[in-house]
């Protein structure tokens, strides 16, 4: 956790997901995405959502982005309702979702130079974040010159630099190769360290989840709500290997697949 946590009591609630339900007008009926999911976030935790296929895990995602309404229930951010996109969220997607026009520092400077900000400005956040992303030396490569790896990190600085307080990620790393991965998920825990965000990460894999999160929430198969959560008390770096991992792992895994406890907290540690 957050050394503020420690230090003056736990950090404010900054996100509130409260009684969403989500019914999609398909083609050959309706389909209940969500019924019920409840979640409240606060500000600096790293969440990640956990599930099945179909579960509505990118579902409840996109509502808290503003892509997507609800059918009933709502979303909260800062107390105010979430009614569309906005720039206290940002949304890093699996297959990048940036500007094939644009190169590696325009895709980044791209939000900053539409908002109210002096050109030299921009030109320094671009900068700033291009650098934090060790993307320095490619600002002039275009997308489909850079790796799934390089663009992915041209995705979460384009986030950086838009100045959102929440980073939404939907599988950000499922295109990538195991080692590309490995090294974004560190960076990525570098990055939020620093920048103090807080993430919500989407992912179907229980070692992610685990290597990744302070908090892990589970959501039960389709329509989907959140089942449990699990504290993930470990320190970082997390060694994979450790007993303690592969403990807590084992407990999330047995959790997920045995849908227990309707909404219940569950405070797991490596000694559970
Ligand atoms: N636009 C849509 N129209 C109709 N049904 C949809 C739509 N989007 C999602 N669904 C359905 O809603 C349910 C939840 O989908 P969602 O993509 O949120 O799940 P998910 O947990 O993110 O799945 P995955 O892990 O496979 O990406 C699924 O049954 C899906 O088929």
């Amino acid at each position: 956790m957050l050394e503020s946590t420690t230090r003056s009591g736990p950090p404010p609630v900054i996100l509130e997901v409260s009684d969403l339900n989500k019914i999609y007008e398909a083609s050959n009926g309706p389909v209940m995405a969500l019924r019920g999911a409840n979640l409240t976030v606060r500000k600096g935790e790293f969440i990640c959502l956990l599930g099945a296929s179909g579960c509505g895990k990118s579902t409840l995602l996109r509502i808290v982005a503003g892509f997507e309404t609800a059918t009933e229930g709502s979303v909260a951010v800062y107390g105010c309702k979430v009614d569309g996109p906005g720039p206290d969220r940002g949304m890093v997607f699996q297959d990048y979702a940036l500007f094939p026009w644009l190169t590696v520092q325009e895709n980044i400077g791209f939000g900053p130079s539409h908002r109210r900000i002096a050109p030299k400005e921009v030109a320094k956040l671009t900068e700033k974040f291009m650098a934090m992303v060790g993307l320095t030396d490619f600002a002039d490569r275009y997308p489909h010159q850079l790796s799934g790896g390089m663009k992915q990190r041209v995705a979460i600085a384009r986030v950086l630099a838009n100045d959102a307080d929440i980073l939404l990620m939907d599988e950000p790393f499922g295109a990538l190769d195991a080692l590309t991965r490995s090294t974004l998920q560190e960076e990525l825990i570098e990055l939020w360290r620093t920048t103090r965000l807080t993430v919500i990460f989407v992912t179907h894999s229980v070692e992610e989840a685990v290597l990744l999160a302070d908090r892990v929430v589970m959501m039960t198969a389709g329509p989907g709500r959140i089942d449990c959560e699990v504290d993930i008390d470990l320190p970082r770096p997390r060694d994979v290997a450790s007993l303690e991992f592969n403990t807590l792992r084992r407990d999330v895994t047995k959790r997920l697949t045995s849908h227990i406890g309707g909404g219940r907290r569950v405070a797991a540690t490596a000694d559970s």
